[in-house]
């Protein structure tokens, strides 16, 4: 882990980029997938599932006893796990929802919001290196309780042509029944454009490696929405003395076992409590089943040490983080400066994973940077806002001479006609 001393503001986006998106690069790939679904449907998902996930399928659909034999491969206490997740995360995406909005603006002119269902909607579960199936109870619960009408969920199968247990059990628990195993860029391709067997949806959902971010992304030219750019896993932890370089180091290794392009950094203010950390890393690293790709994600990573809080604060909102771990001791005052973050966890006994699986957040972030501009998934990504208004006689009196004069500024006569047409109608019935 490479260690910076107060860097200037202006090597900042040097110093701290992203391990490489080589966009360029993938997009060859990913583009001809795209192409090669939307001109032979299924039968490009069986040649992509042979080519890329080293399997030859019989079927797209796990069958019936794949899906009963998930149940039973699942330990209870992994179930009752499962179970305790699914309600934090219900209760918090439950309390996500906004009541109707009615407002009479002003007498007679009524202008109400509702919340209406996507109606289709397709969830992308990783599936390459790790089983996600946490990510069905992120993506799964909000999309049944906003209402979507058909869900449809794609995960890459493993070599022996199944999708894991955890994930087609998790599917059932939540209520979605079309399960298809495609992974990576063609099975966004299946829900942008549809199959034979997989329906085309309205918005997809969910994270994935460089070739699903890259997928969605060109996914959107072709009239489907995506929720956001969910890439590598990644985590800043902003830490001081106050906190344990244990945890701080279990929490970075946390998200450096997702890939070997996912990013951790750590902020600080003294080189000390950054080697005590660092010295943790090594220790824990070394007992990680996942080293190999933890190390790979490290040598991407970076300790920056910052004297100033400020400062700190400052290129922490400049680097904009999927997850940020505030361990402080003046922590309010920097939960407080955060404006650019997918998600924050506060203290030394929050730890990243809590909102990854059990708390009830989501952990579907936008990473790369896009925490500037996009939140996580939530309840109302599954929801468009639809207004409505109505207007009595009596309010269109009201409001009518407003809406000719800006009409006929703006030159466009049959705008306020609309309005005057039926003011005329309303004074001669009053004769
Ligand atoms: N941002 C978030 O909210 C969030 C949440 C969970 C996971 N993640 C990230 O999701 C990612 C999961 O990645 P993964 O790889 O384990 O699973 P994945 O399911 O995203 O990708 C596996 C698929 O990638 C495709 N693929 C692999 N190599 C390819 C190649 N050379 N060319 C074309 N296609 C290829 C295959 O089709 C395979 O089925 C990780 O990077 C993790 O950090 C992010
Ligand atoms: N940390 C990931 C989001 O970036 C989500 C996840 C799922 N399982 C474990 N972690
Ligand atoms: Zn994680």
């Amino acid at each position: 882990m490479k260690v910076l001393d107060n860097p200037s503001k202006e090597t900042w986006k040097k110093q701290l980029a992203r391990p490489t998106f080589k966009t360029k690069q993938i997009n060859k790939i990913v583009k001809p997938i795209l192409r090669k679904v939307k001109r032979n449907g299924d039968k490009a998902l069986f040649k992509f599932a042979m080519e890329y996930d080293h399997v030859e399928l019989e079927s797209l659909f796990p069958s019936e006893v794949e899906i009963q034999s998930a149940a039973a491969a699942i330990s209870p206490a992994l179930k009752e796990a499962i179970n305790v997740a699914k309600a934090n995360i219900e209760r918090f995406h439950m309390a996500q929802a906004t009541p109707e909005l009615v407002d009479e603006v002003m007498p007679g002119v009524v202008c109400s919001r509702k919340s209406i269902p996507i109606q289709k909607v397709g969830l992308y579960i990783p599936g390459g290196t790790a089983p996600l199936f946490s990510t069905v109870l992120m993506l799964g619960i909000p999309a049944v309780l906003a209402g979507c009408k058909e869900i449809v969920l794609c995960s890459p199968p493993n070599k022996e042509g199944k999708i894991h247990p955890a994930i087609l059990y998790t599917a059932g628990l939540v209520g979605i029944t079309k399960i298809v195993k495609a992974g990576g860029a063609q099975a966004i391709a299946a829900m942008t454009f549809g199959t034979e067997s997989v329906p085309k949806v309205d918005k997809i959902f969910g994270p994935g490696n460089q070739f699903v971010t890259a997928a969605k992304q060109i996914a959107t030219k072709y009239g489907v929405a995506i929720d956001m750019p969910a890439g590598p896993s990644e985590v800043l932890v902003y830490a001081d003395d106050s906190a344990n370089p244990a945890f701080v180091a279990a929490d970075l290794l946390s998200q450096a076992e997702h890939g070997v392009d996912s990013q951790v950094i750590l902020v600080t203010d003294t080189e000390k409590f950054a080697q005590r950390v660092i010295k943790e890393i090594d220790e824990q690293l070394e007992k990680l089943p996942r080293k190999d790709i933890a190390k790979k994600a490290l040598a991407n990573s970076i300790a920056v040490l910052m004297d100033s809080a400020e400062e700190a604060m400052e290129l922490i909102n400049f680097y904009a983080p999927e997850h940020l771990i505030i361990s402080v001791v003046e922590e309010e005052a920097a939960v407080s400066a955060v404006y650019n973050a997918g998600s924050v966890f506060i203290g030394n006994f929050t730890p990243e994973s809590a909102g990854d699986y059990a708390s009830g957040t989501n952990h579907t972030l936008p990473t790369y940077g896009y925490a500037r501009n996009y939140s996580g998934v939530s309840l109302d990504s599954f929801v468009k806002k639809i207004t409505y208004q109505k207007i009595s006689p009596e309010g269109l009196k009201n409001l009518g001479p407003t809406i000719e004069i800006m009409a006929e500024n703006e030159l466009l006569d049959a705008h306020k006609n609309a309005v005057s047409i039926r003011l005329k109608h309303l004074k001669k019935q009053k004769k």
